[in-house]
Order: C-alpha cells, then sequence, then structure tokens
C-alpha cells in the first residue's frame, strides 16, 4: 500500500479486517517499524484518531511525530502558481515535501470547506499531500472519507458476530453542519461484506451517488429500523444542497423506543458524539461505542503494518 485514502486503496479488505482482529490479540508480536517514523499532521480537532494511531505505532516500534499544522505552522498555500505576497507563507508543495524527509510514513487530517462541493471532493489538501510527499500517505480523516474509522467499524461489526447482519447508516439531528467523510466512508466499506446495507435520512440528505449505489435507502427512520442488527448514527450536511442543512420536521434523534424496533440492535457511533441530539444518554450508555473507540487502534495497526511490510 502507498497510500490509504479509501477502500480501493487496499486490495484485500476483508483481508485487512482479519488482520486487525488478529493483532488485537497479540498486539506487540511485530516490531517492524524500529527505527521508523510516523508522522500526524492535524489541520482539525482529533481525540481517537490522533491517540490511537500514535498508539498502533507505538505498538508496532516506531517514532511518533504529532504537528498540529493550523495552528504551529506556517500558514500553507494551495494554489499553484502563487505570488505568495499576501497572508500565506508556505507553499503546500515545500511543507510535504519537507515534512516527508523526517518520516517514514505521514498521516494527515483535513476536514472538508463544505462551500465548494468540486474542490471538497476532489480531495484537494490530501492530493497534495500524495503529490508531494516522498513517503505513503495515509488519512487521518479527509475530506470525503475517513477510512481508518470505517476500518475498525468493519472490526467491530465482524466481532459481534452475526453471519449477514442488516445494517442501518441513520442520519441524526446535529446543531452545526458537518461532512460527509464518515457515512460516505462507512457505505463504501460496508459494502465490500456481506452486510445488507440501508441509508436512513430525510429528503434532500442523499449521499454521492456512488456512496448510495448498492444500498436500500429509506426515509423512514423508525420502518429502516425494523429488524436492524446494528444501526450506525452520523449526522451529515447535505451533499446535493451542497453544506446546506435543509430544515427536517421529523424527529430523527435515536432513543430506546426506536432501538427498541430493531432486532436487539447494537448503537454504534465514531464520536464525538452530541449527547442527547444525536441520540439519548440511555441508547450511548449501552452501546458499541468504546469498543468501536479501542479498535481504532488494531485497524490503524493494521494499515501501518501493511505499508511498513512493503517499504
Ligand atoms: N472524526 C470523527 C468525526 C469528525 C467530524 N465531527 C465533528 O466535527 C463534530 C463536531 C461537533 O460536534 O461540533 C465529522 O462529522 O466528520
Ligand atoms: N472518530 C474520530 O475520528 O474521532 P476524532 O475526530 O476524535 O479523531
Amino acid at each position: 500500500m502507498k497510500k490509504f485514502i479509501s477502500v480501493k486503496d487496499t486490495e484485500d479488505p476483508k483481508g485487512l479486517v482479519k488482520k486487525a482482529i488478529d493483532i488485537k490479540k497479540d498486539p506487540f508480536s511485530n516490531p517492524i517499524g524500529k527505527n521508523k517514523t510516523m508522522g500526524l499532521v492535524f489541520f482539525n480537532p482529533s481525540l481517537r484518531t490522533r491517540m490511537s494511531t500514535q498508539k498502533a505505532a507505538m505498538n508496532l516500534g516506531m517514532n511518533v511525530i504529532n504537528m498540529n499544522i493550523d495552528k504551529d505552522g506556517w500558514k500553507i498555500e494551495f494554489n499553484d502558481g502563487a505570488v505568495m505576497d499576501g497572508d500565506s507563507q508556505e507553499h503546500i508543495k515545500d511543507a510535504v515535501k519537507v515534512m516527508s524527509q523526517y518520516v517514514d510514513i505521514l498521516g494527515v487530517r483535513t476536514f472538508p470547506g463544505l462551500k465548494d462541493r468540486n474542490a471538497d471532493y476532489n480531495e484537494e489538501v490530501i492530493s497534495n499531500f500524495i503529490k508531494y510527499s516522498d513517503v505513503p500517505v495515509v488519512s487521518l480523516e479527509s475530506a470525503t472519507r475517513h477510512p481508518l474509522q470505517s476500518l475498525a467499524d468493519l472490526v467491530t461489526i465482524e466481532e459481534i458476530g452475526i453471519k449477514k447482519p442488516k445494517v442501518v447508516l441513520s442520519w441524526a439531528p446535529h446543531p452545526r453542519i458537518l461532512p460527509q467523510a464518515v457515512p460516505n466512508s462507512f457505505a463504501e466499506w460496508v459494502k465490500v461484506t456481506d452486510a445488507d446495507l440501508t441509508i436512513a435520512c430525510p429528503e434532500g440528505y442523499e449521499l454521492a451517488d456512488e456512496f448510495m449505489a448498492g444500498a436500500n435507502v429509506s426515509y423512514n427512520q423508525e420502518e429502516a429500523f425494523k429488524d436492524a442488527d446494528i444501526i450506525y448514527a452520523k449526522n451529515w450536511s447535505s451533499y446535493h444542497h451542497y453544506g446546506e442543512k435543509p430544515e427536517v420536521k421529523e424527529d430523527w434523534r435515536i432513543t430506546s423506543e426506536k432501538m427498541s424496533l430493531t432486532n436487539n440492535g447494537k448503537f454504534m457511533h465514531c464520536l464525538p458524539i452530541r449527547r442527547n441530539v444525536i441520540a439519548t444518554d440511555e441508547v450511548i450508555d449501552n452501546s458499541m461505542i468504546y469498543k468501536e473507540a479501542k479498535n481504532r487502534e488494531y485497524a490503524a495497526q493494521a494499515v501501518l503494518q501493511e505499508i511498513l511490510e512493503n517499504l
């Protein structure tokens, strides 16, 4: 693997899930990362991705450098050929090239601007990392996808152990405008498994066609919850009315009453979660969220190990 941005970057996604499950049994058995360095670069906040990826790298014997580039770096210019006599102080091509001299794998987190759909869906930031880095680039959540999260989610679903689970990706309310990265990515990873995927969302909140393809769509949350084994909740802003938050009249918050419609379904969420907005305390406190967060470590370790094996 030379990069890990989407499910397409791995030849064998199911094999990667198995690899993470194996690593979980004995996480310190392979010091393949000795004398190698992982660079973690953040344009946006992170708790889980930062800590779990650092932990994964350390489990493999790697050293880790963390950089909050939005706060601690120079202001980055992204336009090619820019005359940099304004605010921006360092060009992305110089910043990435230099960072890649110090590390063996470069991870980057970058959220979408949610203003210009083409810019976001062209992955302008992470594409520049891939273009200018001398070392493999790993997405720590980009504008349109969050593959380390999705891989950990597949590990969690595999551990629940249902053969062909009914998985419902359910939109839920949120006070802000959020990216589509987590639901896009979850959909593209679940589709490589045997699970049956339903995407439940209000009209106007459908994901881009490439992510909806192959999933059932439901505009009725309670109907979708019937017989579900997994409820994967997430808020996202509208793709079709890009970056907007069309009004939703029905109550999409996830409650114990709604969970009781499922087949003893398990509630999942990537976190951070707005309690009593996305779902009630009762739903969250009886959910898979901490197991899911723990599995982030082994998912990251499987990916880093595979990259190190192929350096
Ligand atoms: N990395 C996991 C999710 C990150 C981000 N959530 C957020 O920004 C939530 C912020 C808030 O609750 O205000 C998202 O939806 O993509
Ligand atoms: N789930 C997740 O990626 O969390 P962070 O944004 O805290 O890294």
